[in-house]
């Protein structure tokens, strides 16, 4: 299969008043169309910057990022973002909400099938009934729906999304997930998620990708081989519980700790 997204050799540095601040160095990941990458790492290794990266936000200092076989050079229509903080728009419903991406990247399409297709996502999220009222009228775990709804309204090639369900209780953020397997049976997405939940990691990644201390490269790929359908239940099985294991270790590694082995 083709790669949707391919990062070639990229290093990445902040300016910062206490010099440079190496973030990236030489990192390679590939994520072929269709596939769900997930990527964890130690906190601040620089899982965001990749993000800003692959959207087109920022450019590398050293190497390239593609997407679909196009050069990145700047902010891409065919990406959907979706974070931690959903921002949804206050002076507009859900519906409108979710219509806004529609509004800029098809601005000549009738309102009515803008609207047919933002009603379609809301139902199969399961918010139908809700898209007239406001954001501050539903839970954090409905308008992170929406928002996830919002990411994914304009049909975009890749969806990226920065710790979407961190804000939310673990029971919410199961369904989260659930919603996520549904969402993807029926509108087939390429997907980058920064996760510091390894169990999410597994449960919604096709591969996970460990990410290695600051400045950040590859240090681990695990290809997920998820025991049976993605259930809730599957996440206690023996097979799931070692590929956390594995995860869990190599992020030891990455925080500079060494693994339990050794340290035995
Ligand atoms: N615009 C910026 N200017 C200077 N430094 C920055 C900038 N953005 C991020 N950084 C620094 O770069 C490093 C990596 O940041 P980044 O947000 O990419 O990490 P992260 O892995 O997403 O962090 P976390 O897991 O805590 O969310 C951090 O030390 C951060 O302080």
């Amino acid at each position: 299969m083709a790669n949707l997204i391919d990062i070639r050799g990229v290093s990445h540095a902040y300016g910062t008043p206490e010099g440079r601040l190496p973030v990236l160095s030489n990192l390679d990941i590939s994520v072929p169309e269709g596939e769900f990458c997930a990527v964890v790492g130690p906190s601040g290794c620089g899982k965001s910057t990749l993000t800003r990266l692959i959207a087109g936000l920022m450019k590398p200092d050293i190497g390239e990022v593609w997407l679909h076989g196009e050069l990145v050079k700047g902010p891409r229509r065919t990406v959907g973002m979706a974070f931690q903080n959903p921002v949804l728009l206050e002076w507009r419903t859900i519906l409108q909400n979710v219509m806004l991406p529609l509004e800029i990247v098809s601005p000549t399409m009738p309102r009515a099938k803008k609207e047919a297709r933002a009603l379609e996502l809301l139902e199969l999220v399961g918010l139908a009934g809700f898209e007239n009222k406001r954001p501050s009228e539903l839970s954090g775990g409905m308008r992170q729906r929406a928002s996830l709804c919002r990411a994914i309204v304009h049909k975009p090639d890749v969806l990226i999304m920065d710790e979407p369900f961190g804000a939310l209780d673990a029971f919410t953020r199961e369904d989260l997930w659930l919603t996520m397997h549904d969402l993807r049976e029926k509108e087939p997405f390429t997907c980058v998620l920064i996760t510091h939940d390894l169990r999410e990691s597994v449960f919604l990644g096709d591969q996970v990708i460990v990410l290695s201390g600051r400045p950040a490269t590859t240090q681990y790929v695990l290809d997920v081989h998820f025991p049976g359908p993605r259930v809730i239940d599957g996440l206690y099985k023996p097979e799931c519980s070692e590929m956390l294991y594995t995860l869990r270790e190599q992020i030891r590694i990455a925080q500079g700790r060494g693994s339990k082995e050794q340290a035995a």
